[in-house]
């Protein structure tokens, strides 16, 4: 069967088809000469907003040298203090663990050299003509003219600093340990420009999309803003990305039609949107852009009351995909509970998780609580004598070995030692955060770089539930399906999660229309079982949205009543499809 798993959704932008959208240096700077011919001032100002990792060379030598008259001034360097003083004054809260640092509150002034400040504030008001403030955080130093908004996503700044290609922001850390640089992104610069950036939403003409090298796509904000409130309106779907790893497997190759020459790909990311990206086509232009920008701008109708004031500008469920068929098992690990997360890394919540099956080999099996008469002495007491390679430890001494099948519904509250196994293909629904994972095991091999990853043992012997043994964790984290409603043609069914976690799990399997509605509140599924769907409005709200198998896809607050059917190769037959929700 042909692959039909859509890698590239599209949100299209309606009555904006003409002269909202540029391709190209050529055609995005004839634009901006247009618009800064038309301010009527004798000083014009115009500002290039760069979020961090935007390629600063590019810019200069295709947009800035375009003005060869202008004043240029590049905030990062004019304006900012520089990297002794960032790493300094943000030491606390990067810490000395390669992957955990502590959520930082800061904000780009904090970093702003007053002296600076006013030294470029008295050039600019002295100057005369056309003024060109680019850089992070441009429109903090004047009030621009024109405002431009250099937006990239965060998957394309991970893979530029994997790549070597950038530092983090005002470092020069060009090569460091690719994990060190993303603690800081994460921790730090990301959250600062985000913070920025939903501040100055309103104040931008154009959105220049920075993703692809030397193709740039440059929309009108206007066209921009309507594109993701647009979103809020109807189903959609993320950009997924996908990402090899140690233990990773072959299954999505084939599913998700990927590079069959990559070794394996471990991960796919389907909804993580402050990872994930979002594209809108405006007229004949396609243009990536961070899908958290609908979050932090349209945070009500995408969220729903309830969510948006219990978790703020935050999209709490996470889907994503492990596929280990015929890769290896993850690491031994455990997720800090509530308050480990909060007193130690500053997060409002912690990582629960569950592992919803979709597909797995006869010989799949998932390791999930500790076994019964196990003691945190013992344990422990084995892991550290396995980290320092005096004994190979044994997971199956201690860790209950579950059978795993296609369709079963693993719970794993935080706080509960846990692994997937080889050979399953786990549909991960949990919440948001994913970085906090406190390995115990990593069955001594190395990880892609060669080297050992990082093993944190001493915060796991502080959350792993030893009373999560064998009957508890059969009573109440496997397959806790219970039937809650059904009809002709079709049933529900309550999987999960477990009551120490926020999300509630909906299984519908049927053969005819179901409706759903949102109640209010953000709704994320997926089609876990049938070739094709077809998501509808009863009242006409949105446009019919088709779903393949293994998609994931976001239903918004606002979209209220919702049907889903089997559709296409599928009509007639009975399909599945999982949805999750915040549960109040
Ligand atoms: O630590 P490992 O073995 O790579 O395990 C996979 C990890 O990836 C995640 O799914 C997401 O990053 C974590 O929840 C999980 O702990």
């Amino acid at each position: 069967m042909k692959s039909k798993f859509n890698k590239q959704p599209l949100i299209e932008v309606k009555g904006y088809e003409k002269n909202h959208s540029w391709e190209g240096y050529e055609q995005i700077i004839k634009e901006i000469k247009g618009k800064i011919d038309a301010i009527d001032k004798e000083k014009k100002i115009v500002a290039m907003d760069f979020y961090p990792g935007v390629r600063v060379d590019e810019i200069r030598e295709n947009i800035i040298e375009n003005f060869p008259e202008a004043i240029s001034i590049f905030t990062d360097e004019e304006i900012f203090f520089d990297n002794e003083f960032v790493t300094n004054k943000i030491k606390d809260y990067m810490t000395e663990d390669r992957v955990f640092g502590i959520m930082s509150p800061c904000q780009f002034i904090d970093f702003i050299d007053q002296d600076k400040l006013h030294a470029t504030r008295k050039q600019i008001e002295e100057a005369k003509g056309l003024i060109l403030v680019y850089g992070v955080a441009a429109s903090l130093l004047t009030k621009p003219d024109l405002h431009i908004y250099l937006d990239l996503a965060r998957w394309e700044i991970q893979k530029r600093y994997r790549r070597g290609e950038i530092p983090n922001w005002k470092h020069n850390n060009y090569n460091d340990d690719i994990l060190r640089k993303y603690k800081r992104g994460f921790f730090f610069e990301w959250r600062m420009a985000d913070r920025y950036k939903k501040d100055h939403f309103e104040n931008f003409h154009y959105i220049l999309d920075t993703n692809l090298k030397d193709i740039p796509r440059m929309i009108t904000a206007k066209s921009f803003l309507v594109g993701l409130e647009s979103a809020t309106k109807q189903p959609f779907s993320v950009v997924p990305f996908f990402d090899p790893g140690v233990w990773g497997g072959q299954w999505m190759k084939e599913v998700c039609d990927l590079d069959r020459s990559v070794e394996n790909y471990a991960w796919c990311f389907n909804c993580v949107p402050e990872e994930n990206s979002l594209l809108l086509k405006v007229g004949e232009v396609i243009v990536e852009v961070p899908s958290i920008n609908i979050v932090l701008k349209y945070p009500r109708p995408l969220l729903g009351e309830k969510v948006h004031a219990r978790f703020g500008t935050e999209f709490p469920i996470r889907f994503d995909f492990l596929d280990t068929i015929e890769g290896g098992n993850l690491s031994l690990q455990v997720h800090p509970l509530t308050e480990y997360i909060q007193e130690n890394f500053g997060m409002h919540y912690t990582q629960d998780e569950s592992y919803y099956i979709l597909d797995a080999k006869e010989d799949a099996y998932v390791y999930l609580g500790v076994k019964t008469g196990t003691t945190k002495e013992k344990f422990f007491g084995d892991l550290a004598k396995a980290q320092e390679g005096e004994i190979e430890f044994s997971v199956e001494k201690y860790i209950n070995k579950i059978p795993a099948q296609k369709h079963d519904h693993f719970l794993i509250p935080a706080g509960t030692a846990h692994c997937s196994g080889v050979n399953s293909m786990v549909l991960e629904i949990s919440s948001t955060p994913y970085i906090f994972t406190f390995k115990l095991w990593d069955w001594g091999r190395a990880g892609l770089d060669g080297k050992p990853r990082p093993i944190h043992i001493e915060h796991g012997s502080k959350v792993l539930q030893f009373d999560r043994d064998t009957e508890w964790t059969m009573n109440n984290l496997v397959n806790q399906v219970k039937k809650v409603n059904e009809g002709k043609g079709w049933r529900e069914e309550k999987t999960g999660l477990h009551e120490r976690e926020f999300i509630e799990t909906r299984r519908h399997w049927f053969s005819v229309p179901v409706l759903h509605d949102t109640e209010g509140e953000l709704n994320v599924l997926n089609l876990i079982e049938g070739e094709q769907a077809i998501v509808e409005s009863p009242e006409g709200k949105f446009e019919p949205f088709i779903v393949n198998y293994a998609e994931t896809f976001i239903v918004p607050a606002a979209v209220g009543k919702y049907s889903i059917t089997p559709y296409g190769p599928s009509k007639g037959k009975e399909i599945a499809t999982i949805k999750a929700y915040v549960r109040f």
